[in-house]
């Protein structure tokens, strides 16, 4: 038995089919990526193709490799020939040759991001630019999205003449890429720019490729920019023996699984393939190889509610499998434990390993509580194209702000902030004041603190001082009577202005930051809410030591995979969780308030993406109430989960009736019931099914200062204080064992006497 022979005859037609363009548009786990490779095995191993001749484009580094791997397993001989590789790693290669023709040198440097951001501060320094109203994140944005297109400094001058926003960008942009020339370097964008630029200008070197590339494969196609596009489209076009030009290009993706429009993807490409080759050989995939029919069912029916797509039909013969479950925690914490719990016992139990599960969520900062729950029930886990929660560089970086407070002699965690954010503190200066400690032999913060006895400080002299005194004042807080964590959190980010920075960059990664910073706020609620003893900053720094350190228990490859939804593209897993499916976590609150359709559409092509993961079962969950920047809000169910039909779907028992927001709202009757968030789960209304207004408020709780409560854990105490946060109250208790608490009042549970 061949290969081919565990093909069906449309995966064999594509194959087979090794002349002209090709376009395989098929659904999520219909054998694209299997066909790609088999195609290149039936080139080889079949038609004689010299595997020189072969060129596959993947999306990530990770894709590749396995590409790779399933090549290597299937040709018989010479696949190291062939080129398997992501957009950036086949033109590096080609520029490596040949960029010499284009006024670079071949040994050119690649600049990472920041590299790029350290080009950017220098140029508008030299173009008196000011950086309080061009960020430097966002001119790096703006030139990325002309490189995205193609556009030169010079075209982007002439496109946007008379516009005056864009006149300063234009000069940032001319500049910021003479001195990459003057470097001799190349950023990320610059890499497929300036390949296309060498071949469209040096057509040796282009008739070279073209006739060395005889046939191209890209995979996840939907997602590749305008000069990805333009690149392929440059270099497929071969001479063939008869003198005809052939374009043996192709191209496999799914218009459906289109999830990186912000990052320049551009699905016209697929959408107008054909307009663009009139030949093309148009195959569809159809059957889906990867998933339970209930599991392909709920995401055909998802993904039908989109309007922007070819249609297409995906079915499977394999059985209907377990349904989809759904279960709507009352908070996240319940969600990432049973979610750790449901794990743990399939493993011991049911013969199951670690790796056949994976947890998917929407935003990073999700990641910290599942982590949290997986290290207590020391389940091994990995975070995929990620870093875990502790070891992100905003955390640790406020994380030594507490632990400087807390501790002054902790000499790396000040070291670590002293010049983050940029106060203008060079290595020079904190050389000096290194040696004058080890010298006086005291600690560096201590030797900052004597910065004027320090030789040589100059200018750096009163910036030392003044984050002295910024540190100072904020430790001084520690000896107030009514501070609490929060509020030092709080003090700290605003005294270095560290969310501003985020906020002004206005990138996704910089949002992704400020989402980070915020969940770990929320970590701090739940720390002083669960405290059993007087909380303290001691205490907290070394309850998060415990989950942070143990971020490296995942060496084997038997783990948990946990990621985001975006990365999670073209995988596999038997069991996958799809967690925080809540309106305002997924589609997210940006984009429902965005009120555009087409902002919708992309998250649920993201949804599609997520449920298609998933071979057996497929778990949904969400929270009722999800702590997020510290207050907790009120999420109904993803909108997603109502668009699955309803017969699929099982509730498990300890979640209410699914709620439906295309059901009547209540809202009058809901607002008109004075409730707290915890009456909120028990009322009849919801239990009907009905749906709550989007993040609804708590209303105001039935005690005030003054009265006497009880709380679970410690007992009786009289109310102290009681103010608004939020979406949500803080509420002091001065408890009769002697401990005074700042809780949340939707968590902390207080009943009235
Ligand atoms: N003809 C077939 N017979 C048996 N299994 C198949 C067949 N075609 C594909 N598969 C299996 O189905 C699964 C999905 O295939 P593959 O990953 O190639 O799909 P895909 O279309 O690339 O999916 P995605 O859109 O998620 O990238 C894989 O486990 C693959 O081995
Ligand atoms: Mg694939």
């Amino acid at each position: 038995m061949s290969i081919y022979d565990t093909l069906n005859p449309e995966q064999l037609k594509a194959v087979k089919h090794n002349r002209g363009p090709l376009l395989i548009l098929a659904g999520a786990g219909s054998g694209k990526t299997r066909v790609l490779t088999h195609r290149i095995a039936y080139l080889i191993d079949e038609l004689g193709v010299n595997p020189w001749n072969i060129l596959a484009i993947t999306f990530t580094n990770k894709a590749a490799k396995e590409m790779r791997e399933r090549v290597d397993n299937i040709v018989g001989y010479g696949s190291e020939n062939i080129w398997v590789s992501t957009f950036h790693s086949t033109c590096v290669r080609i520029l490596r040759r040949y960029i010499d023709r284009i006024g670079y040198t071949t040994n050119f440097t690649i600049y990472d991001s920041d590299d790029q951001k350290t080009l950017m501060r220098e140029v508008c320094k030299y173009l008196d630019i000011d950086t309080k109203i061009h960020k430097e994140k966002s001119l790096l944005a703006a030139i990325s999205n002309a490189k995205d297109s193609l556009i030169t400094p010079e075209e982007f001058e002439k496109n946007n003449r008379g516009d005056y926003g864009k006149k300063k960008i234009s000069d940032v942009y001319k500049e910021y890429q003479a001195r990459l020339k003057k470097n001799n370097a190349l950023d990320f964008d610059d890499l497929i720019c300036k390949t296309v630029e060498l071949l469209r200008t040096n057509p040796d070197v282009l008739s070279y490729y073209q006739n060395r590339f005889r046939y191209i494969m890209v995979d996840e196609y939907q997602d590749t920019n305008t000069a990805q596009f333009q690149l392929i489209r440059t270099l497929a076009s071969t001479v063939n023996e008869e003198g005809q030009t052939e374009h043996n290009l192709c191209v496999v993706g799914d218009d459906d699984q289109s999830i990186y429009k912000f990052r320049g993807a551009n699905i016209y490409n697929i959408l107008n393939f054909e307009t663009e080759y009139p030949q093309t050989k148009v195959i569809k995939l159809e059957q889906n190889y990867r998933s339970t029919k209930n599991i392909l069912t709920a995401a055909n029916e998802v993904i039908h509610c989109n309007t922007e797509r070819k249609q297409k039909s995906l079915w499977t013969d394999k059985e209907e499998g377990s349904p989809i479950f759904f279960t709507q925690f009352d908070n996240e914490h319940e969600e990432a434990e049973a979610i750790a719990a449901d794990i743990e016992n399939a493993v011991a139990n049911e013969g199951k390993s670690y790796s056949q599960f994976a947890l998917l969520y929407r935003t990073n900062a999700q990641s910290r509580v599942l982590e949290e729950k997986l290290v207590k029930h020391n389940i091994p886990y990995k975070l995929v194209g990620g870093v875990n929660f502790y070891q992100r560089k905003e955390i640790k970086d406020l994380l030594c702000y507490l632990k400087t407070i807390d501790n002054i002699s902790d000499d790396l965690a000040v070291k670590r902030i002293i010049n983050v954010p940029r106060r203008g503190i060079g290595l020079t200066s904190i050389d000096k004041i290194n040696q004058y400690a080890i010298g006086h032999n005291i600690s560096f913060y201590e030797a900052l603190k004597q910065v004027d006895y320090i030789p040589g400080m100059n200018r750096g002299g009163s910036k030392i001082s003044s984050f002295v005194s910024m540190m100072e004042i904020l430790k001084s807080k520690l000896n107030s009577p009514d501070y609490s964590i929060l509020d030092l959190y709080d003090e700290i980010l605003e005294a270095t202005g560290y969310v501003d920075e985020l906020e002004e960059e206005g990138t996704i990664e910089a949002q992704t930051r400020i989402e980070n910073i915020q969940e770990f706020r929320n970590k701090i609620v739940t720390y002083l809410d669960n405290c059993e003893e007087e909380p303290s900053l001691s205490s907290f720094l070394e309850e998060v030591s415990l989950v942070a350190d143990i971020d490296s228990v995942a060496e084997s490859t038997d783990v948990v995979i946990l990621m985001t939804l975006h990365s999670a593209k073209g995988l596999e897993f038997p069991y996958v969780y799809l967690c925080g499916m809540e309106d305002g976590i997924f589609p997210s609150y940006m984009t429902i308030i965005s009120d555009d359709p087409m902002e919708i559409e992309e998250e649920r092509r993201l949804c599609y993406v997520g449920i298609t993961r998933a071979m057996e079962k497929l778990s949904l969950s969400a929270a009722r109430m999800r702590m997020q920047n510290g207050e907790t809000k009120f999420n109904k169910p993803s909108r997603f989960v109502s668009e699955i039909p309803r017969y699929l779907i099982k509730q498990s028992s300890n979640s209410l009736q699914p709620r439906f927001p295309r059901t009547t709202t209540i809202r009058g009757a809901i607002s008109n019931t004075k409730t707290t968030g915890q009456l909120f789960q028990n009322s009849p209304y919801i239990q009907k099914g009905m749906s709550l207004p989007k993040s609804e408020s708590a209303s105001s709780p039935d005690y005030t200062v003054g009265d006497t409560v009880k709380h679970i854990k410690f007992g009786n105490g009289t109310v102290t204080d009681l103010i608004p946060s939020g979406n949500d109250f803080q509420v002091t208790v001065a408890f009769d064992n002697g401990t005074v608490k700042k809780m949340m009042t939707s968590f902390a549970k207080l009943k009235k006497y």
